[in-house]
Formats: C-alpha cells, structure tokens, sequence
C-alpha cells in the first residue's frame, strides 16, 4: 500500500467520524468515568423495568384499560429504553465544558458577525503525544488568522497553554493542541548525545509542547537566528555547530572578537575567521568551492549533494558558515572606503551561498541581536528560510520572523526559549561546550 493510498483511506476514515460525530452529537473520546457510571444505573434500570414488566402491568388484570391502550402502554418501556438511551449517548458525546468553552470564548471576544462564539465538538488526548489535549471547534466562520491574533485571550478564556492551532477536517474545524496552563517548559533541558538524530541532515533545536523541533537542512538551507543579548541565541547557534560537526560537515565560523565567543576547543575542529580580509579570502573559497560542485553535479546529471555522493560513491561533505553576529559585521557605518569595499565583497559572496548553496551543501546559520531593519541585505536575509527568534522586542521580532508580535509568545525571563517562523515555541537544548 502506497502512503498515499494510506493516506486517503486516514482521511475518508476521518472524515465518517467526523460526519457521524455531526449527525449524532457523538464525540470520539475517552469518556469520563462518571458518564460511565450514570449509564450503568440507566441501564440498570431499565433491564430491571423490562423484567418486571409483567408485574407492573399486571394492574390490567382486571380489564381496566381498553387493547388500544394496553398496546400503547407495552410500547412505553421499549421506547423508553431506545430513547433514554439514545439521549445518554448524546449525553455522553457532548464533550464535557462544552458550554464554559463556548462562554469564555465569547467572553474575550472570539465571535462571528453573529456574535455567536466558536462551539467545541470533541476534545480529546493526542494519540501521538499524550500531554497534549485537542480541542476540535467548529470555527463558527472565524477564520484561523483571527484565532492567532487572540491567542493569548483564547488560552486565558480555556485554561490552557496553546502549543498550536491548525485547520482539520478541510477547513470545516479548527484543532487546538494544549497543555493545561499550569504546565510549562522547563528552564533547562540539558544536551544529551542520544538527542542527535540518525538522517542527514537534520539537526535538532530544543522541545515544544509538539515534541522536538528540527531543521532539516537538506531541504530549508539556510538558517536566521535573532534575539536580544542574554536570550540564548549563542548557546543555540553553538549546539547546531556542534551537531553539523558530528554528521561530518565541515565549519567555518567568523569570530572578530579574537575568539572570545569561541574558546580554543572549537578552533582545533573548526575554521575561525577572526579578521574581514580573513573572512573574504574563506568566502571566496566557500564559492569556488559552490562552483566546482555545481559543475561536477551537472556533469553526473545529480540534482543534490546526497544524489551526487550516491550516485558517485564520493563524499562531497557538507560546508557550514556560521556566524553570531552578522548585522554587527556587516555594518557599514563609520567605515573608511577601503574597509566599505571589503564589505561590499563580503556581502557579495554571503548572497551568492544563500541563493545557490543548498543544492551543493553549502549552509549559513547567522545570528543577530541587532533590531536595525536594514543592516542585513534583502538578497541574503530572503534567502534565510528557517527562522528563529529568542526574547526580543517587536522590531527584532519583526525583522526576523516578519511578525511584530510573536516574539511576545517569549516571557521576558526566559531563556534558551524561542519562536519559529510557524509559531512554535520551543526551549532550546542547552550546550555544554565541554561535550563537544
Ligand atoms: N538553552 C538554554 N537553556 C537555558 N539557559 C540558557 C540556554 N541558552 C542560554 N542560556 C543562558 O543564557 C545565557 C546567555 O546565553 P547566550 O550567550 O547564548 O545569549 P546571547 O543571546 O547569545 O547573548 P549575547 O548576544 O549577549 O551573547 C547563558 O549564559 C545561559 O546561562
């Protein structure tokens, strides 16, 4: 069976729940056990009317009701069990604060133009990861767009912290994945060498509420780092280093503070660039490298990196550029014209392996603090696919995840905490540089 095929049987499976659970008002979740026990005792209570039927009817025995009624009266218990049983199911299937959702919901403002509030269908635990609840809403046509805007309200009206909130069903349902709001990250999760993960090249960044987060960088290439000083973005940029470095690749790291923020354990393993001219000089040599793959793969007709090393059983390794503050080095303010030019030819190259280095392995992971919009080129910053921002103000938060708010998903003071371009939050793993 294809994936495909295995997905359209998931859907058209999903898809009768979800008809069934409209038709009926049936909910497909654990029930609670009270639900349980009130319908034992209907139960109960009913088998025993049905057994002594026979026994209550037998005021009749002396002919007092006419057949008609008589018959009537028999269907009574049969239909009181059918019906008293069909109204516990829809008891039963009405998800448990379905009227308090619906009422704080309204009560922040989450309405239509009817001012009717969103109403929660199903709410259950997520299969894939138990510590998540999924409340599934039937949008009432407020558009996913607006959930987000009041994300903060929604998780104050439901008691929760939100870890996202996607459209299901083709649109006919919104599912909010969450914790109970007393839950939250831990401040520290330390780096451990069994989070490395097995396929190249994927490096992992921390733990959401989701699960791990992780970049693949054979497919998004290159990465931004943002936040303000203290957020934690060195740290972050350190543990992808030291990950790149154990699947191989080769790093190259632009330090100008004469290695103060990458002590002497990273130089005997990686390539530091502690002056411009010595930043020129590697890049060019990064592109020329760019150039030579890029003839060999077009030789071989391989359309990647991975594709050309199987196909000719040699081992182009992957390249990584890192640098951990980037607006800083490429500004150009107060600069005499020389060093301009340096620059100019710094940002130069920087722009030729963000838009050409994916295919050939070649990535730049780059890091700022700086919130000035224009510092870091429009050729090379849009060509950073894989955003991340730490604690930040609405400008840095703008400049790095083009949202001016959701670096507010951020507490103040948290670290090591950050936001990807898609809105998950995640506490990063925290790096000891002695395990590197
Ligand atoms: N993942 C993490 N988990 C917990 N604490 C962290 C984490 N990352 C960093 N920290 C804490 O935050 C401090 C600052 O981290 P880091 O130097 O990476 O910040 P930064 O954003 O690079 O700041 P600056 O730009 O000023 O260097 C670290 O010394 C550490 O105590």
């Amino acid at each position: 069976m294809t994936r495909s095929d295995k997905d359209t049987i998931h859907k058209r499976t999903e898809n009768r729940r979800l008809l069934q659970r409209m038709k009926t008002g049936l909910e497909v979740v654990k029930h609670t056990p009270y639900k349980g026990v009130l319908l034992g005792a209907y139960l109960v209570g009913a088998a025993l009317v049905w057994l002594f039927r026979a026994y209550l009817f037998s005021l009749d025995s002396y002919g007092m009701f006419s057949p008609v009624l008589e018959a009537a009266i028999n269907l009574l218990i049969p239909l009181y069990a059918v019906g008293g049983l069909l109204a516990f199911l829809a008891f039963l299937g009405t998800p448990r604060g379905n009227k308090a959702a619906k009422e704080g919901l309204q009560k922040v403002g989450l309405v239509n133009h009817a001012g009717e509030a969103p109403a929660l269908i199903a709410k259950r635990q997520d299969g894939n990861n138990p510590r998540l609840t999924i409340w599934e809403f039937d949008p009432c046509g407020i558009p996913l767009g607006e959930w987000e805007d009041k994300r903060a309200r929604i998780e104050t009206a439901l008691d929760i912290t939100i870890a996202k909130m996607t459209w299901a069903e083709g649109r006919k349902l919104i599912r909010v994945y969450a914790v109970p709001a007393k839950s939250d990250f831990p401040a520290l999760l330390p780096w451990k060498d069994k989070y490395l993960t097995p396929e190249s090249f994927v490096l992992v960044l921390g733990e959401s509420l989701t699960g791990a987060v992780t970049v693949n960088l054979a497919n998004i290439p290159h990465i931004l780092l943002g936040g303000s000083t203290g957020s934690g973005k060195s740290v972050l940029l350190k543990l992808l280093l030291m990950q790149s470095l154990r699947k191989g690749a080769e790093v190259y790291i632009a330090d100008f503070k004469g290695g103060v923020d990458f002590p002497k354990v990273w130089h005997n393993k990686c390539r530091i660039c502690f002056t411009e001219e010595d930043l020129l000089y590697t890049l060019g040599q990064l592109v020329t490298v760019l150039e030579y793959r890029k003839g060999r793969l077009a030789e071989t007709e391989c359309k990647d990196l991975d594709t050309y090393n199987e196909v000719t059983g040699e081992n182009f390794h992957r390249i990584v550029f890192a640098c951990d503050e980037v607006a800083e080095m490429l500004d150009k303010t107060g600069r005499s014209k020389e060093s301009k030019e340096v620059l100019a030819q710094i940002e130069n190259k920087l722009a030729t392996l963000s838009r050409l280095g994916r295919a050939f392995g070649i990535h730049l992971i780059l890091a700022t603090q700086r919130p000035d919009a224009n510092i870091l080129p429009g050729q090379i910053k849009n060509n950073l696919d894989f955003r991340v921002c730490g604690r930040a103000d609405n400008v840095l938060s703008q400049i790095i995840l083009d949202n001016t708010n959701a670096a507010d998903q951020i507490p103040k003071d948290a670290r090591g905490r950050f936001i990807t371009g898609d809105g998950t939050v995640f506490q990063a793993y925290m790096l000891d540089e002695k395990q590197l």
